[in-house]
């Protein structure tokens, strides 16, 4: 579906706040966004419900810069924007929202003589958790969420990549926000600490709004409900992960070797060819996944994959 035209940005002059409603929707329409010489959004119209949305692209498709509007820290070019129902351009509601809101950055900076109880601590400052003693049990609670109470007065700097992600994690997740967003949250995670990662995450939203972006479609189809694909800063698609497989079924075939006419194929360990494309008569067809679909979708126009 094409996206309508993108709308003049309101701004923040002489606007009101408006009364919020508990459980707002997010929703953005026609944003877009240029850096310099790059368009990095072009005209993406979303609407979020509670669950996990999946956010897939390739290297450059705009999912930071969308992610980077959603959590305040980036105004874009044009289009409009609620984010938990409030409107991100008036400084009392834009307040409001990064009180609700998680977000876990794809490059998150910190002080390296930072502990990691500290670190979590002074977002949770941030977000104006004002009495201490109860801002301290709050971040106890969730470093021990994602499994990091020991290390808790460990300096950041002395902390393993994996395990500074997951400060970051509890870091977002202070407060239990409304919208928690996550850039690449699994990057450096070894495999028990994924799993445990969507444990916590799929708890999390049972009655939340968690948009998570990776390159991870395994993640993508243990935990979400919906998978929006961005590409050159347009939404490709915005599908259920079983509906948006479906596009790769039947297109997915395995031969003893990587067949020259297809859009994509590897090895797996059965020593056989996963091949992705137009099989050909009387190919042995796989079941395909999410990231056969992915792969599809990626390799062909617009509107050749469906
Ligand atoms: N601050 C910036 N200045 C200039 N160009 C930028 C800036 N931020 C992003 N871009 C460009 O905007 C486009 C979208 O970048 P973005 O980081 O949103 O993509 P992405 O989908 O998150 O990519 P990746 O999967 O590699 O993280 C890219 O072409 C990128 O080079």
């Amino acid at each position: 579906m094409k996206p309508p035209p993108p709308a003049p940005l309101a701004t923040d002059t002489g606007a009101a706040a408006e009364p919020v409603s508990p459980g707002a929707s997010t929703s953005v329409q026609g944003l877009t966004v240029r850096f310099r010489g790059t368009l990095a959004l072009d005209g993406v119209s979303l609407t979020l419900s509670t669950g996990v949305i999946g956010l897939l692209g390739p290297n450059g498709a705009g999912k930071t810069t969308l992610l980077r509007i959603l959590a305040t820290a980036l105004v874009p070019d044009r289009g409009e924007l609620r984010i938990l129902g409030r409107n991100p351009l008036v400084p009392t509601e834009r307040q409001e929202i990064r009180r609700r809101l998680g977000y876990l950055p794809q490059t998150p900076g910190f002080h390296r003589q930072f502990t990691a109880f500290e670190f979590v601590d002074y977002i949770a400052i941030l977000k104006e958790h004002t009495e201490r003693a109860a801002r301290h049990e709050e971040v106890r609670r969730v470093l021990a969420a994602v499994g990091l109470s020991e290390e808790r007065g460990k300096k950041m700097k002395s902390l393993s990549g994996g395990m500074r992600q997951r400060v970051t994690l509890a870091a977002a997740l202070i407060g239990e926000p409304e919208l928690l967003i996550l850039d690449e949250p699994t990057v450096g995670l070894d495999p028990e600490q994924r799993l445990r990662f969507r444990d916590l995450i799929a708890e999390f939203a049972s009655d939340r709004t968690v948009l998570l972006s990776t390159h991870q479609t395994e993640d993508v189809t243990a935990l979400c409900h919906r998978v929006v694909v961005l590409e050159a800063g347009r939404v490709r698609c915005d599908e259920t992960p079983e509906g948006l497989c479906e596009i790769a079924r039947g297109r997915v075939w395995f031969g003893e070797d990587r067949d020259p006419s297809a859009i994509a194929g590897w090895r797996t360990r059965a020593r056989t060819y996963r091949n992705i494309g137009t099989p050909p008569p009387g190919a042995e067809l796989a079941e395909p996944t999410l990231e056969d679909a992915y792969l599809l979708l990626n390799s062909t126009p617009d509107g050749a994959a469906e």
